[in-house]
Formats: structure tokens, C-alpha cells, sequence
């Protein structure tokens, strides 16, 4: 019996255990440059643990995928935070689990961004790799590089867990 997840919009409440939410909505802003740019200040925090660890800047062009997804991989990142950005306004699909040991399939929860909204995950949460939704889309990355193995990888059987909606 596979388990049905259905996504539920992205808010930076419900986000909350798990990262932030990178948008223009309720954020400490201001304008910069003579008054020509507003500034949302301070949305989301990079984080790049251990020795000659640093915060890189990236980009990433996303195969689009279809639902129903079969969730047959999580990962983590046990040094670092890692962001995606969407750069090209579509929305795409996150799935978290809590810090801690390999997450159940029920504790997995599913999001969809608007395409406007960005996340930034938490160092250590769990998170399904990225998933764009409704076409290829190139997405910015700000995580961590340098020494060590930084991820860790939970594969759940096929079968046990799909995402249905958005
Ligand atoms: N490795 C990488 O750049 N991406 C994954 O960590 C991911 O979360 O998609
Ligand atoms: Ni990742």
C-alpha cells in the first residue's frame, strides 16, 4: 500500500522547522541606493561548518518532473545549509523530514513553491532533491563546499511513498 503525500503551499510558518523561506513577504526591508532599490534584509541564514569550509554561490538546470513522485531518495547535509532559489518563476516541489535519524515516511512533508518563493534548508534537515514542477528551471544554490562528506543519503524503497498533487 503506497502511502499518498499531497503538497500544501509553502509559508514561511510552516516551514519554520525545517529552514527558511526566501520571499519578499514580511521581511525586514529597506531602501538602499538613493531610494531605487529596496533591500529585504537578512532573509535566511548560510551556514558552512568545519575547517576551510566555506558558503559557495551556484546554479542548477532542473530536468522537470511529473506527479505522482515517487519518493525513493532523502538526504541531508550535515555540514551546511543549503538554498534553492527559482530563477525562471515555476513552481517547484519540496519535501523535509526533522533532523534526526532516517525520517519515517509519515514524518515527510510536502511543499510547492509558487516559483517566487525560495528555501533555505537548515543544516542537517532532511530534504528530497530537487524538484521542479511545470518545466525545466534553473535554480541558484548557496550551500556549503570544502572537505568531508556532506551528505548523507536515506533511500526508501519503491513503492512505500508518493506525492500526488500540487
Ligand atoms: N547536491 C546538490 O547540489 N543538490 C542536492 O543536495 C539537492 O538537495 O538537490
Ligand atoms: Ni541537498
Amino acid at each position: 500500500m503506497t502511502l499518498q503525500l499531497r503538497a500544501q503551499p509553502l509559508t514561511a510558518a510552516a516551514f519554520a522547522p525545517f529552514g527558511e523561506v526566501i520571499e519578499t513577504e514580511r521581511q525586514h526591508q529597506f531602501y538602499i541606493n538613493d531610494g531605487k532599490a529596496l533591500r529585504y534584509h537578512d532573509i535566511a541564514r548560510a551556514e558552512a561548518l568545519g575547517d576551510d569550509a566555506r558558503v559557495a554561490i551556484s546554479l542548477v538546470d532542473v530536468e522537470p518532473y511529473t506527479l505522482p513522485l515517487a519518493v525513493t531518495l532523502m538526504e541531508k547535509h550535515p555540514r551546511g545549509s543549503q538554498a534553492f532559489i527559482p530563477l525562471d518563476d515555476k513552481p517547484f516541489l519540496i519535501l523535509v523530514a526533522p533532523r534526526g535519524p532516517a525520517p519515517a515516511p509519515e514524518a515527510i512533508q510536502a511543499f510547492v513553491s509558487n516559483g517566487r518563493q525560495g528555501v533555505n534548508y537548515h543544516t542537517d534537515t532532511w530534504h528530497h532533491p530537487v524538484v521542479s514542477l511545470g518545466g525545466r528551471q534553473r535554480f541558484l544554490i548557496v550551500d556549503r563546499v570544502g572537505p568531508g562528506d556532506n551528505c548523507d543519503l536515506h533511500p526508501l524503497p519503491p513503492g512505500l511513498l508518493e506525492v500526488v498533487n500540487h
